[in-house]
């Protein structure tokens, strides 16, 4: 690969509606995307997956833009790359930050499948052809309100439903729902809402039949997690505990989860990832894909890590017109029965439409190699 340029374009979306968690409202979006060129004149493309305050993790779209012009495009920089696991390899001796490292990381992955004229999705070692599709309903204003868009999901075919929760929305929703949707594969995402203290209240949950909940404790908590889970018939899955293979590691180790969610930015990227699944996969631990309410290019490389063996568990990777009135590729992500059909083009396998980007563009840089 010869890497010509990079560009950094900050675009701004609005999402059709908000979306509420244990933390905050999300009503639009900052978004930065990453375009690596190469002398072969093509191009790959990332997306971080900050948001503007530093309330899931500790990276915001700001701190994401000076890590990457400062310090992660000087150092992909430095010398050139042969294959995408050299830039993770790369960034280990710089700290945390990993929605940044990821964004650069996809795209040369993008480039490198792009160059081999495979599709993404083969390049990681992909074998399935379709992924199943959940969706994540944020925290609503009345139980009322959740029943009719649970409803309304249901109808749209997605086969799995998550729920985010909060002390005060919690046991009574989720057994609400139950009553009224005895069958589906229910989940819970608590965003780290709770203490130990809670065990007797989460406890309660268990006789709702989850698929599991989602980050119960605090956003860098295994130790705790692992109390908890031996306390809990429902399984724990990790969602912001889990930085890197060695954190899947040690969470299995003490048996702190019994499902993984994946998510690329989270891990600083596609190389981090494969090792989280062959890890997990290993130990009979089910994962799925999260989501950050992504645009085209995120969804796209969601659903290409999706299309590995051990991504089990329907995802949170919903189709474009779920977020946005136009998406930033073509075609869009579509959903089918409940499934979105993995590209068989080389890349990720959308086209970004760069001239949408460019309308909604607030800066870009250039930094030439
Ligand atoms: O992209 C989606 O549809 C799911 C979004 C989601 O659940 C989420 C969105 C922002 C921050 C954290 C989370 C989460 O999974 O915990
Ligand atoms: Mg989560």
């Amino acid at each position: 690969m010869e890497i010509k340029s990079i560009i950094l374009r900050q675009i701004k979306m609005d999402l059709l509606h908000p979306f509420t968690t244990s933390v905050g409202t999300e009503e639009d979006k900052d978004i930065i995307l990453v375009e690596v060129k190469s002398k072969s004149g093509l191009s790959g493309f990332g997306e971080s997956v900050s948001i503007t305050q530093p309330i899931y993790n500790e990276e915001t779209v700001k701190t994401n833009w000076h890590m990457m012009s400062d310090h992660l495009i000087p150092l992909l920089y430095q010398e050139p790359v042969s294959h995408p696991d050299e830039v993770s390899e790369r960034y280990k001796k710089i700290r945390g930050n990993y929605n940044a490292k990821a964004a650069i990381e996809m795209a040369v992955w993008d480039l490198y499948a792009k160059e081999k004229n495979m599709p993404l999705a083969k390049v990681l070692g992909g074998v399935k052809d379709k992924i199943e599709v959940g969706v994540s309903v944020g925290i609503q204003q009345s139980q009322g309100k959740m029943l009719k868009q649970i409803e309304g999901y249901l109808k749209d075919g997605y086969k799995r439903i998550k729920v985010k929760i909060m002390p005060g929305w919690d046991v009574e929703i989720i057994k609400l729902i139950r009553q009224e949707f005895p069958h589906i594969q229910l989940m819970a995402d608590a965003n780290c809402a709770y203490t130990l203290n809670d065990i007797d209240h989460l406890k309660a949950l268990d006789e709702f039949g989850l698929t599991m909940i989602e980050q119960p404790l605090d956003h860098n908590d295994i130790v705790d997690h692992a109390r908890l889970q031996a306390e809990l018939k429902t399984p724990i899955c990790l969602d912001e505990s889990i930085h890197s293979a060695e954190d899947a590691r040690k969470a299995i180790e003490l048996g702190s989860c019994r499902i993984i969610n994946l998510k690329i930015g989270r891990v600083g990227g596609l190389t981090e990832s494969l090792k989280i699944h062959d890890l997990c996969e290993s130990h009979n631990i089910p994962m799925w894909c999260g989501g950050m309410l992504e645009a085209g290019i995120g969804r796209a490389h969601n659903i290409a890590i999706t299309s590995l063996s051990n991504f089990i568990l329907p995802g949170d990777t919903a189709p474009s017109s779920h977020y946005w009135k136009k998406d930033i590729i073509t075609p869009e992500v579509e959903m089918k029965d409940g499934y979105i059909y993995v590209p068989d083009s080389p890349g990720i396998g959308y086209e970004p439409d760069m001239e949408k980007i460019e309308n909604i563009t607030s800066y870009s840089r250039f930094y030439h190699y």
